[in-house]
């Protein structure tokens, strides 16, 4: 770099440093450098007695307050190394975290330190070096010639329609741009059934953007989808690289494709949520497939939606967003409805295939037997039966891993109780043991009940483990496999499994909602849904919104190919069959769904009609955490917005108690974002303030737009 036209040779540099949230520093921090790094640096600085990696951020505008009293140069540290090989870091990069920290009230240094992968916080400018040169080295031995996409199927007309009308979109955006004022192309929601061919407008749409030379950025919602997603990018682009970002990579992994990205060597960014953040210079398209996924909320730390982050960066770089699903969340569905999002369709499959016929089981028919937890109906296990016949696969479908969720004493009423958690410890089979799937306390199962000595302790209620087992009984002649997070715990194990069932080599496939989601199984013609009563019930208002998605979804797995869609079924065995939930999936039906589900929210005043946050407290008592909640309310009513956003008394949450830790929460509600935005901003310091003051309590967070109440 050319600093010799700095006049002054030492200068000062706000950098963004990952201070712990307790220690209350929130805003970047001045240090003095002899070179005037440009914003997006990355560079060592001291902080207390460490030496950290951090981000030289903005200078704050001429006019801006400055937060707390401006030091005096010589009260500065300066900076240490700077990382020079690597560019800086853009301008929109550092806004979307400029954005992101302030809507979910956290430092900016916090954030963005924590979104970078944490090896290149760790090297110094002689190993980043090395790595960089690595990288081209893998560049260069995995060239990429830009070639031509290859073969790609004849668009369906409803895919052409859509691909037509997000051309339209583009010129149009394009036209109202010569003022360079325009707002950027409204993010298009494409609702499109389960089968409908989805992934191929994704994959026109990025063509489109590769060949101006733009980068594109498509998120799943799991990491288990990357895979089969990566292969389907990258037989399509074979002449353009495809890297992926998600938390099963390698240290090194990550970085290299990271850098990849951040240099603009890599053209496509497959990731989960956390590849909202990466640096993509000349981002051009993002996707997010399966845009209602819970997912997409990252549940510690900063709790950010990357979802609606993807719809504020590709405002931000005025590039076109396309959020995908069968069943939009009602956010995005309400979006559309008020025309801030462009709502796109394909109603049908490919090919015309039927959607499954949905069958729905009445539990309450079948005989009662004392004590007997009865997984399959008879009728269920003969259109399981019909199938193997035929050779063709089935799904089951159950929330719930393990071999049962709770163990029983029949004589004195002992259950297995975690003893760190209001929660019972899940029995599993396959290792004997008695596990807590909040704290993962573990224990062999006892052989008799550990408090009257009974032999006779047994299993309630089931589990995947157990359905394996059952239908392993019913069927001898099927072969059964079993997916959840148990059976797919070593590196790999998830996509032999997966292999095995596109080989046809599986008759039967249980598993947990990891199997329900995205993939494009070809011979299922059944998909069951055994218990899928308890959500009906839920305290959460998301609730019925979700089980109707993962429902949808499962269905979707069914007669995905047009030949056997006909006769592909999705049962589903429940006690209440009259419910309007089951009744609108009966008839597929979304959109009145959807209708119902906003009047009710409408009336209840919630979201998308209200705007709400969380404040949650940790504590070892369930005094201190109230203490604590109860002395922030008190603040917030003295707050100038405290007249419009209602703050609730605190509750336990679900799981009230987990590794002895009590945890409380507070809800605060908001007729409008505005309100509540200043609300927490004002209230922010005092929180910080009163942790101090209540030494009982753990942890404290807010949750912006959290998604389990
Ligand atoms: N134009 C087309 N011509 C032929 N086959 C197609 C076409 N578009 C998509 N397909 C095929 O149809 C199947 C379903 O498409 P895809 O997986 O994209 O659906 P989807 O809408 O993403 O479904 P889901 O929401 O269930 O994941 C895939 O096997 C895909 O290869
Ligand atoms: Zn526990």
């Amino acid at each position: 770099m050319d600093l010799s036209g700095v006049s002054n040779p030492i200068c000062r540099l706000r950098v963004a440093v990952d201070a712990p949230q307790h220690s209350g520093i929130g805003a970047p921090l001045d240090y003095l450098s002899e070179q005037a790094l440009p914003p997006g640096s990355l560079v060592q600085v001291p902080l207390g007695k460490r030496e950290l990696t951090g981000i030289v951020w903005d200078p704050l505008p001429a006019d801006a307050d400055a937060e707390g009293q401006v030091l005096p140069d010589t009260a500065l540290r300066p900076i240490g190394q700077a990382l020079l090989e690597l560019p800086p870091l853009t301008l929109n990069w550092r806004r979307l975290l400029d954005f992101a920290a302030s809507y979910y009230q956290r430092s900016v240094g916090e954030v963005a330190l924590s979104v970078l992968p944490p090896q290149l916080r760790e090297l110094d400018a002689k190993q980043l070096q090395g790595r960089l040169k690595k990288l081209h080295k893998w560049v260069e031995a995995e060239a990429k010639d830009g070639a031509p996409s290859a073969q790609r199927p004849e668009l369906s007309p409803a895919q052409a329609e859509v691909l037509a009308q997000l051309d339209a979109l583009l010129l149009a955006e394009r036209a109202s741009d010569a003022t360079g004022s325009a707002p950027g192309p409204a993010p298009v929601l494409l609702h499109g059934v389960t089968g409908s061919g989805k992934t191929e407008v994704y994959l026109r749409a990025a063509e489109h953007a590769l060949n101006q030379g733009r980068q594109v950025l498509v998120l799943v919602p799991e990491i288990n989808l990357t895979p089969q997603l990566e292969a389907r990018f990258a037989e399509r682009f074979q002449g353009h690289r495809i890297v992926s970002l998600h938390s099963g990579l390698t240290p090194a992994q990550r970085l290299r494709n990271w850098l990849a990205a951040h240099l603009g060597q890599a053209e496509l960014v497959l990731g989960t949520r956390l590849a909202v953040f990466a640096s993509m210079p000349r981002l051009g398209l993002i996707v997010v497939d399966e845009e209602h996924d819970p997912s997409y909320k990252q549940q510690d730390g900063a709790r950010y939606s990357a979802r609606d982050l993807a719809v504020y960066r590709a405002h931000l770089e005025r590039v076109p967003v396309i959020l995908g699903s069968a069943t939009p969340s009602l956010e995005s569905w309400q979006h559309a409805n008020t025309g801030r999002y462009r709502r796109l369709a394909l109603p049908q499959r490919i090919g015309g295939g039927a959607m499954p016929r949905l069958r729905i089981y009445d539990m309450n028919l079948l005989p009662r037997k004392q004590g007997v937890t009865t997984a399959l109906a008879q009728p269920l296990l003969a259109a399981l039966r019909e199938r193997l016949q035929r050779g063709e696969q089935s799904l089951i479908f159950l929330n719930r891993r393990g071999y049962a969720p709770v163990l029983h004493c029949g004589e004195c009423g002992w259950k297995s109780e975690c003893p760190h958690c209001s929660a019972y410890r899940v029995f599993h089979k396959g290792d004997r043991t008695l596990r807590c799937h909040h704290c993962g306390f573990s224990e062999r199962v006892p052989r008799a009940c550990p408090d009257c000595g009974n032999q006779d302790i047994a299993p309630l209620g089931q589990g995947t483990e157990r359905l394996e087992e059952q239908l392993a009984a019913a069927l001898p002649e099927a072969r059964v496999a079993r997916i959840d997070a148990d059976s797919t715990r070593l590196k790999g194990a998830l996509e032999a499994q997966l292999g095995a069932v596109h080989a046809g080599e599986v008759d039967i496939l249980v598993g947990t909602q990891m199997i329900t989601k995205g993939h494009d199984f070809r011979r299922i013609t059944l998909v069951a849904a055994v218990n899928p009563d308890a959500a009906l019930f839920s305290s959460d208002f998301r609730a019925p919104e979700r089980l109707f998605a993962l429902l949808m979804q499962a269905a979707g797995r069914a007669g995905r190919d047009a030949e056997v869609a006909a006769r592909s079924e999705m049962w589903l065995q429940t006690w209440h069959p009259q419910h309007a939930l089951y009744q609108s999936l009966l008839r597929h039906d979304f959109e009145a769904f959807a209708k119902s589900q906003l009047a009710e929210r409408e009336s209840a005043g919630l979201p998308p009609y209200s705007h709400l946050a969380l404040l949650r407290a940790e504590a070892r008592t369930v005094e201190a955490a109230q203490g604590f909640l109860e002395a922030a309310a008190r603040h917030a009513g003295t707050l100038p917005d405290a007249q419009t956003v209602l703050v609730y008394p605190p509750v336990p949450m679900s799981v009230a108690r987990v590794a002895n830790v009590e945890r409380l929460q507070m809800l605060v509600e908001s007729p409008t974002r505005g309100a509540l935005q200043r609300l927490l901003w004002q209230w922010m310091p005092e929180l910080h303030a009163l942790k101090r003051e209540h030494k009982g309590l753990l942890r404290w967070a807010v949750d912006v737009d959290p998604l389990a109440i």
